[in-house]
């Protein structure tokens, strides 16, 4: 598939390969076939790999940051890690934080924080170098709706191909310019989220894009018998 500077939403039970194709896509996971090309350069090549990693951020669906350090630490040092020098990576950090709401917890230990809170450190670093393309894991999970808000306000704002994974329909619908529908590691839906709900029974009913997606997966199912 092709991914273009627009919101794209990754939906599909769980299972279906979401969180494989996020972490395949962002550079950690190598697959056993296919290539992955940013720009047109892979991102598994040994000598393209580095310049694609810094064109690509990823927001895990889980992130398991050293408790011990703080917030600040944390942003700050994946920051670096991804090509920021040293003065630069604190100053991105900060802004990232702030994009986030969570500056005033800046200081706090990663282990004194809720689980939002967490979900908004793994967007905060994701972020903070400006990536073009920015694949996001179930982003809206654990946040609470004026969180929810918030993220979906701040994505808007970005300049940047953006892909999301979510099993929350109002993601989709306030974000996605594109919908893609993953089952089993195929992607058997590929259109706009008023396409999706035209596959439902009645187009014009409540939670439509929810019937559509169910009368893709059953028309699937019904396929593969
Ligand atoms: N490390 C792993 N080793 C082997 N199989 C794995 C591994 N991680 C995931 N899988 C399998 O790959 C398939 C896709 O999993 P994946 O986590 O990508 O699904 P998902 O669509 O993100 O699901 P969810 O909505 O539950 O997050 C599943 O069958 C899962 O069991």
């Amino acid at each position: 598939m092709e991914i273009r500077r627009e919101v794209t939403a990754l939906i599909g039970v769980n299972g279906a390969g979401k969180s494989t194709f996020m972490n395949v896509a962002a550079g950690g996971l190598s697959p056993t076939s296919g290539s992955v090309l940013v720009d047109g350069k892979s991102i598994y090549g040994r000598r393209t790999r580095r310049q694609a990693l810094q064109t690509v951020a990823l927001m895990p669906q889980t992130a398991s940051f050293p408790g011990n350090m703080t917030v600040r630490e944390v942003v700050e040092y994946l920051t670096w890690m991804r090509g920021a020098r040293a003065g630069d990576a604190r100053t991105r950090a900060e802004r990232a934080l702030e994009t986030v709401e969570l500056a005033d917890r800046a200081g706090s230990k990663i282990r004194e924080l809720s689980g939002g809170m967490l979900r908004r450190v793994g967007l905060a670093q994701a972020v903070a170098m400006d990536p073009s393309i920015l694949l996001l894991d179930e982003p809206s999970t654990g946040l609470d709706p004026e969180q929810r808000r918030i993220m979906v306000d701040r994505l808007r704002e970005l300049d940047a191909a953006v892909v999301l994974s979510s099993h929350v329909m109002e993601d989709v619908s306030d974000l996605a310019d594109r919908v893609l529908v993953l089952d089993a590691g195929t992607i058997v839906f590929d259109g706009t989220l008023p396409d999706l709900c035209d596959r439902a029974p009645d187009p014009s009913a409540p939670r439509a894009a929810e019937a559509g997606f169910l009368a893709v997966l059953a028309t699937r199912s019904g396929v593969a018998r």
